[in-house]
């Protein structure tokens, strides 16, 4: 059933999934999924392993297009599950995968600046025709995940915990509305966990974020609404206490 209290034209929220169902050979990986992420919210995503999570960020990013359902991107402006990866990636939507993927043999300025020249939006083709607003741009992003005295060296020398941050500054290089975080936090120091929540906080005061985590200090650091999926619907929503006390989310996930 899809959720008939927004639609395209009434909507306000920035991203709407309307009863999204995606099956992989007769099995359904997402079973009429619906939620909605408000405009400048912070969303963090738990649920257990083959809940759906991946195959809901694939499905916002274009990589898996929806049996059915619609996915209402900014105010219901754009359907993205009519479009093609490339086109959402230029609305503003950046994907940041679990694995941090920063070129090792590079500097992070160099991974920045190639991260600039990737981004495919009008303003960068723009923004390209001036050098000291890209280096103010490296600056900024540098400053925001605190990589600034490692700007010179090389990726591959980092920690797992700062190529992860490398790779989040790749993406606010490209300026996103709605940042899609999956896992980023797997393989970390606490410490570095609990920078990253205050990483992503900050980053939050200006951009929309999805978070992925099965890290629950960390979910519960990010201090945002929780949503629980499990067998590809929403199982659960609210804070992270009210979903932690959820008898079925502590019977499929909290309790294993
Ligand atoms: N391309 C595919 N072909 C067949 N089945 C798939 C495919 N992608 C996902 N699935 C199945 O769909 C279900 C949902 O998978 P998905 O990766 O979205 O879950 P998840 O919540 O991200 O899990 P995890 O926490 O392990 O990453 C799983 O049972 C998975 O095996």
């Amino acid at each position: 059933m899809t959720d008939a209290t927004y639609n395209s034209e009434t909507t306000s929220a920035l991203l709407y999934l309307n009863g999204i169902s995606v099956s992989f050979d007769g099995f359904r990986a997402l079973n009429e999924l619906s939620f909605v992420i408000e405009p400048g919210e912070m969303r963090a995503i738990i649920g257990p392993n083959g809940a759906g999570k991946t195959t809901m960020m694939d499905v916002i990013t274009g990589k898996t297009r929806p049996d059915t359902g619609d996915v209402f991107f900014e105010q219901g402006k754009y359907d993205l599950s009519t479009l093609d990866e490339t086109e959402i990636a230029t609305l503003g939507i950046g994907r940041k995968f679990q694995k941090p993927t920063v070129f090792e043999m590079h500097t992070v300025e160099d991974n920045l600046q190639l991260a600039l020249k990737n981004d495919r939006g009008v303003k960068a083709t723009l923004f390209w025709k001036s050098s000291p607003e890209q280096e103010a741009r490296i600056d900024e992003v540098l400053e925001t995940v605190r990589l600034k005295a490692l700007r010179h060296r090389v990726a591959g020398s980092l920690s797992h915990g700062q190529k992860q941050w490398l790779e989040i500054a790749m993406l606010l290089a490209q300026d996103p509305k709605l940042l899609l975080v999956d896992e980023p936090v797997a393989g970390m120091t606490d410490v570095e966990t609990m920078q990253t929540a205050e990483l992503l906080r900050e980053i939050n005061r200006t951009k929309s974020v999805v978070v992925v985590e099965h890290d629950m200090a960390f979910v519960r650091e990010l201090g945002v609404k929780v949503t629980c999926l499990h067998e590809g619907s929403v199982l659960a929503e609210g804070s992270i206490d009210q979903v932690s006390a959820n008898d079925r989310v502590v019977e499929v996930y909290l309790g294993r």
